[in-house]
């Protein structure tokens, strides 16, 4: 942990003319928040807080609070992610022995409805439009690895459990879904994950990773924070001026090996009742938990279908005008620790589908399935949830993660299939699959 105290966080945000491409400015080590190539990309840790424990949200509310309370800021921009932010990543878990963590870069590159913007942060009396202009030339002239995106030599295992473990572990959890322990709620979803290790022979480069997400996935937002990367497609919580949004996916259908019949999205993710009772379920988790934060509250009476390069979902958008209380609105963090974690990625009701995955999956998640993105000082701020993506353990090596929705009719071996398809985003974009 780093203490700020008695320090004085000064921000100067300018805008930029001629600004690279967010992907392109990406160098090994930048934070990163892009969707469809606007967002942000952070250079240097001015400042950064890491907590573990089942208070991390509460935690790292006060430090930001305290960071920012007497903040000198000045913001000739004013978009959403102007000022100075913070780029952040949480544990799924509560006992997780992984960091979850908030850090305040010395300099953001931000783009975002066509407009460029450079953020400097400083605790000292140093900001200058020059001077974070020369730093953000400096940033860029310091090379990416030499690493070409080929087809790279990765040797593929099983984490911490094998196939034929994972599935015996979903039939566990489908039975105890349809055969509920008397005394105890019944678990009706349980959404249940396994791991993967990359090793590559050659050093993997963050940044080519992070630019091939980008790329490819658009419509997901692609992270970076510390050693966490991915593009996710679902939205935990958007905050922009007193409005939260929500985009929740529950329900998948593999593109790779499907018909060429257009219907056929639709047909097996509407038309399936089992894929709707999940969608369902983490909808209504979703809804539950911002109904106390919400004066306004829209959610859709029907989902979409979400078309991925490497999959379909069912999505839905919910948004939601936030209640104030006095003068404030619930504060970001505040309203994370009460979304996290959906029906999407733990299941319902909530207690009981945790303490089965606690019993069941022998995952240690980390930062999978945790809350990631960036806040501001203003309580703004984009929030995904941590799927699609990797913990990058060491110069060669890669943990995957991904997860499924379990209910009464799950099928063992649909399942694992289903973790393979959501593996692809980051197999595709490490090199060990084209
Ligand atoms: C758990 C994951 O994804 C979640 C589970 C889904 C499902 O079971 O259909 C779909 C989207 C996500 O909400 C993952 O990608 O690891």
């Amino acid at each position: 942990m780093t203490s700020t105290l008695g320090l004085v966080l000064r921000s100067l945000t300018v805008p930029l003319a001629d600004a690279p491409s967010l992907d392109a400015a990406l160098r090994e080590d930048s934070l990163c928040w892009v969707l469809r190539d606007e967002g942000m990309v952070g250079f240097g840790a001015l400042s950064e807080f890491s907590v573990r424990g089942p208070e991390r949200f509460t935690q790292a509310h006060h430090w930001w609070a305290t960071l920012t309370a007497d903040a000198v800021i000045e913001d000739r921009v004013n978009l959403h992610g102007t000022g100075p932010i913070a780029f952040g990543s949480f544990t799924f878990s509560k006992v997780s022995e992984h960091d979850s963590r908030l850090i305040v870069p010395r300099l953001v590159l931000g783009l975002r409805e066509g407009s460029a913007w450079l953020t400097m942060n400083s605790f000292q009396d140093d900001l200058s439009e020059e001077r974070a202009k020369a730093e953000l030339t400096e940033q860029l002239a310091t090379p990416t690895s030499e690493q070409t995106h080929a087809l790279a030599d990765f040797e593929l295992t099983t984490g911490s459990l094998s196939e034929a473990e994972w599935m015996a572990v979903v039939a566990a959890g489908v039975a105890a879904i349809n055969a509920p322990t008397a005394g105890s709620r019944a678990v009706q979803k349980l959404v249940l994950a396994r791991d993967i290790v990359a090793r590559s022979a050659e050093p993997i480069s963050r940044a080519k990773v992070l630019g091939q997400l980008i790329s490819r996935y658009r419509e997901c937002w692609t992270y970076g924070v510390g050693n966490f990367v991915g593009a996710t497609p679902e939205m935990l919580v958007e905050i922009q001026s007193g409005v939260a949004r929500a985009r929740v996916l529950a329900g998948t259908v593999d593109r790779a090996g499907a018909p060429e019949d257009q219907d056929y999205p639709r047909r097996m993710l509407m038309n399936s009742e089992k894929q709707r009772e999940e969608h369902e379920f983490a909808v209504k988790s979703l809804v539950r938990e911002l109904a106390p934060f919400a004066a306004d509250l829209s959610v859709p009476r029907e989902p979409f279908v979400l078309e991925l390069p490497n999959v379909w979902h069912l999505a839905s958008d919910v948004s939601a005008e936030l209640a104030s209380s006095g003068d404030h609105l619930p504060g970001t963090l505040a309203l994370l620790e009460a979304l996290h974690p959906t029906a999407a990625v733990c299941g319902t009701p909530r207690l009981e589908a945790g303490a089965l995955i606690r019993e069941l999956e022998h995952l240690e998640r980390g930062p999978y399935a945790g809350p990631v993105g960036w806040l501001d000082a203003h309580g703004n701020g984009e929030w995904g949830i941590g799927l699609r993506g990797a913990v990058l353990e060491t110069a060669h090596t890669a943990r995957l993660y991904a997860g499924c929705g379990i209910v009464g009719a799950s099928d063992p071996a649909s399942e694992l299939a289903e973790t393979w398809a959501k593996f692809r985003p980051m197999l595709q974009a490490l090199g060990v699959q084209a």
